[in-house]
């Protein structure tokens, strides 16, 4: 099966209904207050109305309340969830939706092949570099070679463009990559351009 592509960090719906056209699997939308990528709830519906059914629409989060969560549920109508901070499995499995957790890597990451068993409920893991004390997308990358093989699929992400991404499918083989800073002219816009040459680069790997 060749590799999926995920964008994340959309906050213009023209940018994702360009992202869908140009073939990605899954589009990310941040409800996280403090970073430059946050949507609020009223511009939602727009971004909901530009991607197609068939093309995941991901809401991500970092340590929200469950009333944010159902929120963002009713306004962005997401088809999976990304929880991106200290949240347990029992908080992410309440909303009877499909989620994807995400896990720091980097430098104080821990052993992940121990961690995954925290989230026996996730759909798959997002493997993300991390800069300490920054919420993320900060096109980190972390050491793709060495990881233990997990039991769920990956999403790989962390400092990924058109420039890395064969390199890291060739290297980690995930189940999808993950780019945010790397496909944008500046934080929350996407570049049209840097969008096409990553799904080249990506699909220029052969899988
Ligand atoms: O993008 C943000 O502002 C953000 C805020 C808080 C938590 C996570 C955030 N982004 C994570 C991601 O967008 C993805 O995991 C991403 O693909 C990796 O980002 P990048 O290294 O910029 O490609």
């Amino acid at each position: 099966m060749s590799v999926r592509i995920k964008f994340c960090g959309f906050t213009r719906a023209a940018d994702a209904a360009l992202a869908a056209a140009l073939g990605v699997h899954a589009i990310g939308v941040v409800h996280v207050p403090g970073s430059k990528r946050h949507v609020p709830l009223d511009a939602m519906p727009a971004i909901r109305a530009a991607v197609p059914a068939h093309i995941d629409l991901v809401a991500l989060f970092v340590n929200p309340d469950a009333d944010t969560v159902r929120a963002v549920m009713a306004a962005l109508q997401p088809s999976l969830l990304q929880f991106h901070g200290d949240e347990a499995d029992a908080f992410c499995t309440q909303f009877g939706m499909p989620f994807i957790k995400a896990m720091a890597m980097g430098e104080g990451a821990g052993d992940i092949g121990l961690r995954q068993k925290d989230y026996p409920s996730a759909q798959a893991f997002v493997l993300d570099g991390h800069v300490p004390g920054q919420l993320g997308g900060q096109g980190e990358r972390f050491a793709w070679a060495g990881l233990p093989i997990l039991d769920k699929p990956i999403y790989l992400a962390g400092g990924l463009h058109a420039g890395n991404v064969a390199e890291a499918i060739r290297t980690v083989t995930p189940f999808a990559v993950d780019a945010s800073s790397g496909i944008e002219s500046a934080p929350g816009v996407k570049d049209a351009d840097k969008m096409r040459d990553f799904i080249r680069a990506a699909r220029a790997d052969g899988r």
